[in-house]
């Protein structure tokens, strides 16, 4: 039942989230601010503690779609916490101010990312592509307009193709592509001259979290002596990490995988779906950031500088208030 305290748009965001209308770790995080952005706007609180209470609760309502891609809560909680004034007007100019400076700081980040990630291609590189990664395509738009010419083989990532996104928008960036299935990955790994991803999380061990078939992917291409890289802004840093938690794989519905009559057929075999998979820190050779590159060892350093030793969860209510 939806929550008549919150705004159409958080709801409507929080569907298309969980059935991966929006998609992908940045697109995500950008839609979650947006939301609370639409909340604010929007409220009809009388008091400050209630405007703050609706806004926690639209958090809480984004929070609970999908539990892999950091961003989603890095974002909620970029947001909520610089929500601070005295009124509703200045919450809700505090919340205005602070969801346009995330979708912004998004923006610039995947901008410089991708210039960092284009140095490491060269003209005439051949790209691996798995997944659609929009902080991965970047780093290829910046070699594209570097004057390289790049072409990419794409692999299509089964159960939802995200692959053929990729696909089309390498083809719309002028890339010469090829897609193939998953299965046949190995089979081109000795003719790409990089693997390129992006990630839902990166954790404090430089563990990177990414669509399944990454760690597959990652394992065959050190195999083949092909270098991967993880290309992964800031935001997708998983700061809870930092104190041994680790990150919560998805597991979706097995609709993705069998259609309804292929259910009926096949009786009671069970299907599992999960969404990602964990990557070890030796299998990568660097996670490029809008921040530099580093070896996947190091990040940890970075995550520190930027979160901290502990983060909050801004969108649960302090205890002994409720309104
Ligand atoms: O694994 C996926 C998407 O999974 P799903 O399709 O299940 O959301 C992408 O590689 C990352 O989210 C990074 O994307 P971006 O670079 O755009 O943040």
């Amino acid at each position: 039942m939806a929550d008549p305290q919150l705004h159409p748009t958080v709801e409507a965001t929080a569907t298309e989230i969980a059935s991966m209308e929006v998609r992908g770790a940045a697109p995500i995080a950008a839609a979650a601010a947006s939301a609370l952005r639409a909340q604010a706007v929007e409220s009809t609180a009388a008091t400050p503690a209630g405007f703050e209470s609706t806004l926690r609760a639209a958090g809480r309502r984004l929070q609970a779609t999908r539990p892999t891609a950091v961003s989603l809560p890095n974002a909620l909680r970029y947001v909520l916490q610089r929500m601070d004034g005295e009124t509703v007007g200045g919450l809700r100019a505090s919340v205005i101010r602070a969801a346009d400076e995330f979708v912004d700081r998004l923006d610039r980040a995947q901008a410089d990312l991708g210039a960092v990630g284009a140095n490491r291609l060269r003209d005439g590189d051949r790209v691996m592509t798995h997944c659609h990664s929009t902080d991965a395509l970047a780093c290829i738009e910046a070699a594209v307009e570097q004057g390289k010419g790049i072409s990419a083989v794409v692999k299509e990532t089964r159960p939802r193709n995200q692959g053929h996104i990729t696909a089309r928008e390498l083809r719309d960036l002028g890339v010469d592509v090829t897609l193939i299935v998953d299965s046949a990955a190995r089979r081109y790994l000795g003719a790409v001259d990089h693997v390129l991803v992006g990630a839902d999380s990166i954790a404090a061990d430089g563990s990177l979290i990414n669509k399944i078939g990454t760690s597959g992917l990652a394992v065959n291409a050190r195999d083949r002596g092909t270098p991967i890289m993880a290309a992964a802004q800031t935001i997708k840093l998983h700061p809870d990490t930092l104190t041994g938690h680790t990150v919560e794989i998805e597991m979706r519905d097995e609709s993705e995988v069998v259609d309804s009559e292929t259910r009926a057929e096949i009786g009671d075999i069970a299907v599992e779906n999960p969404a990602f998979d964990v990557t070890p820190p030796r299998y990568v050779d660097a996670i490029i950031t809008e921040r530099g590159q580093f070896p996947p060892e190091s990040i940890v350093t970075l995550m520190r500088e930027l979160f901290g030793e502990s983060v909050g969860e801004p969108w649960e209510e302090p205890t002994g208030e409720t309104e």
